[in-house]
């Protein structure tokens, strides 16, 4: 029987895959060890009436010994052991949730959904690193798939507005956290209806800026405010998140380094887990709203449009109607005033399952279809 270690099973992205591949009935077929970094020997999670007892995440010899590895522990643990694996002419398959490995030369960027064609090819060509895509990304292309698809787009710029999770679990905490304070400090003002608007917001300005609000993780107030920046500075001006757009997009579309140009400017907001994200649409040629409504919803299961009122828009396409959800809604779709070639668009999506867990569980199945 096949052996599949899961490492980093017990983090934010590992708990959505696990519940995932429970839902899906996914522990079928082959045998799951899991691991950790800091709790080897204790009892794991119960899998088919069975509790695991933990492996160490750092036993590379156990590891080697395994036909595919799932991780979703993050990207230093990925530059640590997977070299080692390699020295020690490990043959499997690495399927990966962290960054680490996502522009390597022999690599493939997974979202079957869109890209299934250069899954198989590297299949067929022996690849053996199978890296999920950056969240924004990822959730971009199952929201505009059908358009990429056709061919028609020239290039596209995407404004976003990401969720906490995006940044981690503790940031989450730090977010509900802020959220606490300001309503807490504000209370006496919102129990008494007559109080005066002015003096409310200054009350949560005052707790936004009070040298005690807990902004350890974020650096800033994310409630009540955003975070115009995401990750890492680039040489360019660009964030790494908003380099990430075109870097990733073109891999996992199979084209070449930058052939489709995608930017924008990505944006923290207070919303827990789903990631937001306005399009700007350059197509190629003057296709008509009709058409380009059947490519986008009928590119995946998973896609479908929101029609243009405040009534859908405000009951479909949100961070409070998506979270938890798989549903891909696109709405706000609109020619622009810009030209006949140009379309709005608005897209919501959550990060913890399109963004991370979905493409990882999803090609685990290919995987295990592939090696037979
Ligand atoms: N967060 C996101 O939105 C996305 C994250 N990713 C990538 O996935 C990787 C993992 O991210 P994420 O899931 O956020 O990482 P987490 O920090 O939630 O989990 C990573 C590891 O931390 C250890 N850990 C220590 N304390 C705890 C605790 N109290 N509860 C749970 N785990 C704990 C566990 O390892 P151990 O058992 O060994 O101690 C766990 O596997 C990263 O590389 C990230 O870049 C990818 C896409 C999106
Ligand atoms: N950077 C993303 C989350 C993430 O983990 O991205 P990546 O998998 O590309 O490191 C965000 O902050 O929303």
């Amino acid at each position: 029987m096949k052996k599949v270690g899961i490492v980093g099973w017990r983090g934010m992205v590992g708990s959505v895959l696990m519940e995932r591949m429970r839902q899906e009935g996914d522990f079928q077929g082959y045998e799951p060890l899991f691991f950790s970094t800091s709790q080897a020997g204790q009892a794991g999670p119960e899998v088919n009436g069975t509790v695991h007892e933990l492996m160490d995440g750092r036993n590379v010899a156990l590891l080697a010994e395994m036909d595919i590895i799932v991780s979703c522990q993050g990207g230093s643990y990925t530059a640590e052991v997977y070299p080692q694996l390699m020295a020690k002419g490990w043959q499997g398959y690495w399927i990966d949730a962290a960054s680490k490995l996502r522009l390597d030369a022999d690599s493939i960027i997974v979202l079957d959904p869109v890209n299934r064609k250069v899954i198989d090819q590297g299949l067929a060509k022996g690849i053996k690193k199978y890296i999920g895509g950056n969240c924004t990304v990822s959730l971009m292309l199952m929201a505009l798939g059908g358009l990429f698809e056709r061919g028609w787009v020239e290039w596209i710029s995407s404004q976003t507005y990401q969720a906490a999770s995006g940044a981690g679990a503790k940031n989450m905490r730090e977010l509900v956290e802020q959220m606490r304070l300001v309503g807490e400090n504000a209370g006496y003002l919102l129990d008494n209806p007559a109080s005066a608007i002015l003096e409310l917001d200054r009350n949560v300005v005052e707790t936004l800026r009070n040298p005690a609000f807990p902004i350890n993780n974020f650096g800033a107030p994310l409630a009540g405010s955003l975070i115009p920046w995401i990750d890492t500075a680039m040489d360019n001006g660009q964030t790494r998140e908003e380099w990430k757009g075109v870097t990733e997009t073109n891999k996992i579309l199979g084209l070449a380094p930058g052939q489709i140009p995608v930017d924008g400017c990505c944006v923290r907001i207070s919303a827990m887990r789903c990631h937001s994200q306005a399009f700007t649409i350059k197509l190629n040629k003057d296709v008509p709203l009709t058409e380009i409504e059947q490519a986008i919803a009928g590119h995946n299961p998973w896609v479908h449009l929101v029609a243009n009122t405040k009534e859908q828009t405000l009951k479909e396409l949100t961070p409070a109607r998506v979270t938890g959800t798989l549903d891909i809604p696109v709405g706000r779709l609109r020619k622009m005033n810009l030209g006949p070639e140009y379309v709005s668009a608005f897209s919501v999506g959550d990060q913890l399952l399109w963004g991370a867990a979905e493409p990882v569980r999803r090609m685990l199945k290919i995987a295990l279809e592939h090696i037979g």
